[in-house]
């Protein structure tokens, strides 16, 4: 179980007046998607699906304060993400969001155990024993042994669990994943999928994902997709 408390909550999510482009040689920017207005309660889960290209994990990354928008409010609570500066944003981010990416974003090399407790060492070199009892109590909840010498020798499943633990290893109160289950086969998809918004419900926390995986989208409260430049109910 993530042991540590929550952080505080992160409060609803509301979004006004968004605008999201990219950098574009020819044009300066590209339009990629607008959002007048969308309000997701706390402990919500939303889905978002939408063609290849279409900008749903540039979408997530302003959702998450790695990127921001042209223009518009991106707000958890009383935070104004789209107005913060760049580390105040981080600061944010390291401590209210989880993140689960298609590809795991694990480093091999590290155990299992290392890969959960990566978030514990910023700014630190050791975790604590609080940390290190979490990070083990995480992984055999989810099923995925924690001495594991080297993450490369995981099936991609496990390593999606993996991942999944280290994105909760501090309880965030915000869980985003991009494509979660992309890269699985369909049992393993269907059990990540299942922890995804298990652990999520159980935590309270607000679940934001971008899936093409109709199975994990089905599970969620909320599904919005992207169509041309807008975000539609499907
Ligand atoms: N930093 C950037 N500079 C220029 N173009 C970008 C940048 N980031 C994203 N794009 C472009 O914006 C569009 C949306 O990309 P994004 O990765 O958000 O799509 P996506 O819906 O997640 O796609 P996929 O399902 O293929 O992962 C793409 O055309 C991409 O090339």
């Amino acid at each position: 179980m993530p042991a540590s408390p929550a952080v505080e909550p992160s409060g609803t999510l509301s979004l006004r007046g968004l605008e999201i482009a990219v950098p574009d040689r020819a044009a300066g920017w590209r339009p990629l998607l607008t959002v007048p207005e969308l309000d997701l309660p706390a402990g919500a889960s939303l889905g978002i699906e939408g063609g290849s290209g279409a900008g749903k994990t540039t979408l997530l990354h302003i959702l998450a304060g790695i990127a921001t928008p042209r223009a518009g409010r991106v707000a958890w609570g009383e935070t104004d993400l789209a107005a913060l500066p760049a580390p105040a944003r981080d600061a944010w981010r390291r401590r209210h969001v989880g993140m689960v990416f298609q590809d795991f974003h694990l480093v091999e090399g590290l155990s299992s155990l290392a890969n959960v407790l990566l978030p514990a060492l910023f700014g630190r070199t050791r975790a604590s024993a609080a940390e290190r009892a979490a990070a083990m109590a995480l992984l055999d909840r989810l099923g995925v042994r924690g001495d594991v010498a080297d993450v490369a020798a995981l099936s991609r499943g496990e390593r999606q669990r993996v991942a999944l633990a280290r994105a909760l290893l501090f309880r965030p109160p915000v869980l985003i994943a991009d494509e979660p289950t992309a890269s699985l086969d369909a049992e393993a998809g269907a059990t990540v999928g299942d922890l995804l918004v298990g652990l999520a419900a159980e935590t309270g926390a607000t679940l934001l994902v971008a899936s093409h995986d109709r199975a994990l989208l089905g599970r969620l409260q909320w599904q919005l997709r992207i169509v041309g430049n807008c975000l539609v109910t499907p």
